[in-house]
C-alpha cells in the first residue's frame, strides 16, 4: 500500500481551478444517452466514477467520442439500447449503479450489474422494489436488496403511481426519475417516508429539465413524470466544478489564512454542496465570491468557531467539516448524517476512529457526529483512509495544523478527484 507523508503546512493560499462535478457528470452522460440527438458534454470530470458510466455507456453500445481530455461527444439511443445483453462492472459509483438499474430495468434486454466488494454492501432494495412495482424482472445475484443484480427482459408499464422509500438514499428517486421519461406514460412516484439529501434531486430535475423533461412537483412528497416525455438533447452543456470538491480548498483557506479561491463554481450552482460555504461563514471565515468563483480566508481573530449543524442537504461536504472541527474553538456538533454509514465505508466510524488518531475527543452517534478537538494535534499520526477518497481529502487538512501526518492509500481519491494531492500542494507547498 502506498502512503503519502505530508509536512506540515503553514498558510494555504492560491487559486484552484475546480475539476467537474460528479453527480453533474454522471447525470449529463446518462441523460445524453437516452436522449434523441447528439451532447457535446464540456468539462466533464476525469476519474474512476465517470470512467464506470464512460465504460458501461460504450458496452451498452452508445456512440461516443473524446473530443479533448474533458469534453465529450455522445449520440443519444432514445433509450433503446443498441446492445441487449452485458455484463456491467460499475466499481463503487453510485451515480453509476442507481441510475443505471433503472434505465436498464426500462429496457427490454438482460444485464448483470456488478461492482467492488463494498458496493456489494451498499443498500438497493428500495429501488428495487420501486421498479418491480412497474413490472420489472430484476434478481439479486447475492444477498436480497443487495448488488449485484440481473435485469431480465420484462413487460415495464407506467403505473399511474409508484412508491419509494427516500430515507436511505436519494439516489434511488434520482434514478426513477430520470427512467421513468422511458415508459412514456404520465406517472407519479409518491416518496415514502423523509427524503434524505433532498439537494441531489433538484440536480436530478435541474438537468431532466435541460434535456425536455418537466417533472411536476408536490414539495418532497411526490413527482409526475408528464406522459410522452421524451428526452432531447440540448446540443452542449457545461459541466461546473465538484462542489464537494470544493469543500477540502475552501477549508484550507478558512483553516490556514487564505485566501484559497476555487473556480467553477458560484453560489448559484445547482449543487447542494456549495452550501458548505454557509457553514463555514458560521465558523467565522472569510467568504468572497463572484460570477464563478468562491474564495474563503481565516477569520480576523485566527480561530474558527465550533458548529452545530443539521447536515442532511450537504452529506459529502459533511465530511469537510469533521476535519474542519479540528481547528474550532469548542465542540463541534454534526446532525442527521446516518446515510455516512451506507457510502464507500460506515463514515460515521471511520470519521470517529481516525479524528481520534489525531488527540479528538469524538462521540459517535447512530447519526451524529461530536467533535472536540485536542489543546494540540497529535503529531505523525498514520490516517487509513477505508478505500474512501473524502476520507483521504479530509484528513489532508490535518497538516494545516502545523502537524506532520501520513495518509494512507492516497490513491484512493481517484474516485472523484484523481489529482487531489497536487493540487493541495499547489495550494499549501505540500509534499505529494
Ligand atoms: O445523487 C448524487 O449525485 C449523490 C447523492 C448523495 O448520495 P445519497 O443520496 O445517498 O445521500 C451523495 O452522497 C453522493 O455523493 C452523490
Ligand atoms: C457517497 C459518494 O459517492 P456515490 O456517488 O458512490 O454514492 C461520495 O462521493 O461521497
Amino acid at each position: 500500500m502506498q502512503t503519502l507523508d505530508l509536512a506540515p503546512i503553514h498558510h494555504a493560499h492560491g487559486d484552484i481551478v475546480l475539476p467537474g462535478s460528479k453527480s453533474i457528470s454522471n447525470r449529463c452522460l446518462l441523460l445524453a444517452a437516452l436522449a434523441d440527438g447528439v451532447t457535446d458534454i464540456r468539462d466533464l470530470l476525469d476519474s474512476d466514477d465517470t470512467a464506470r458510466m464512460l465504460e458501461a455507456l460504450q458496452t451498452l453500445g452508445v456512440e461516443m467520442k473524446q473530443l479533448a481530455a474533458h469534453d465529450w461527444r455522445i449520440t443519444g439511443c432514445r433509450g433503446q439500447w443498441p446492445v441487449r445483453q452485458a455484463d456491467l462492472f460499475l466499481g463503487n459509483a453510485g451515480t453509476a449503479f442507481r441510475p443505471l438499474t433503472a434505465a436498464l430495468a426500462f429496457s427490454q434486454g438482460e444485464y448483470r450489474l456488478s461492482g467492488v466488494p463494498r458496493m456489494h454492501e451498499r443498500p438497493i432494495g428500495d429501488l428495487v422494489d420501486a421498479l418491480r412495482q412497474a413490472g420489472a424482472d430484476i434478481q439479486y445475484e447475492g444477498n436480497a436488496g443487495f448488488p449485484p443484480l440481473h435485469i431480465l427482459p420484462a413487460r415495464v408499464a407506467g403505473q399511474h403511481t409508484l412508491q419509494i422509500r427516500g430515507n436511505v438514499s436519494s439516489q434511488f428517486l434520482t434514478a426513477l426519475l430520470m427512467a421513468l421519461p422511458l415508459l412514456n406514460e404520465q406517472t407519479r412516484i409518491e416518496v415514502v417516508g423523509e427524503l434524505i439529501s433532498k439537494p441531489y434531486i433538484e440536480i436530478t430535475l435541474n438537468l431532466m429539465a435541460k434535456f425536455g423533461v418537466k417533472v411536476e412537483r408536490e414539495g418532497w412528497q411526490a413527482f409526475t413524470v408528464p406522459a410522452a416525455s421524451q428526452y432531447s438533447s440540448p446540443g452542449e452543456l457545461y459541466v461546473e466544478g465538484d462542489a464537494s470538491s470544493a469543500s477540502y480548498f475552501l477549508a484550507a483557506g478558512a483553516i490556514a489564512g487564505g485566501p484559497v479561491k476555487v473556480h467553477g463554481i458560484g453560489l448559484d450552482s445547482i449543487q447542494g454542496d456549495v452550501r458548505f460555504v454557509d457553514a463555514l461563514r458560521e465558523m467565522g471565515a472569510v467568504i468572497e465570491h463572484g460570477d464563478n468563483w468562491i474564495s474563503a480566508s481565516a477569520p480576523a481573530s485566527g480561530k474558527l468557531k465550533a458548529l452545530d449543524m443539521d447536515c442532511n442537504h450537504i452529506p459529502d461536504a459533511a465530511m469537510t467539516l469533521a476535519t474542519a472541527a479540528l481547528f474550532a474553538d469548542g465542540t463541534t456538533r454534526l446532525r442527521n448524517i446516518a446515510s455516512w454509514r451506507v457510502k464507500e465505508t460506515d463514515r460515521l466510524h471511520a470519521m470517529a476512529t481516525e479524528l481520534r488518531k489525531v488527540g479528538a475527543t469524538v462521540e459517535e452517534g447512530q447519526d451524529y457526529i461530536c467533535i472536540t478537538p485536542p489543546a494540540r494535534l497529535t503529531p505523525n499520526a498514520t490516517i487509513d483512509t477505508y478505500d474512501d477518497h473524502r476520507m483521504a481529502m479530509c484528513f489532508s487538512l490535518v497538516a494545516l495544523g502545523q502537524t506532520p501526518v501520513t495518509i494512507n492509500d492516497p490513491g484512493c481519491v481517484a474516485k472523484t478527484f484523481p489529482d487531489y494531492f497536487e493540487r493541495f500542494a499547489a495550494i499549501t507547498g505540500a509534499g505529494a
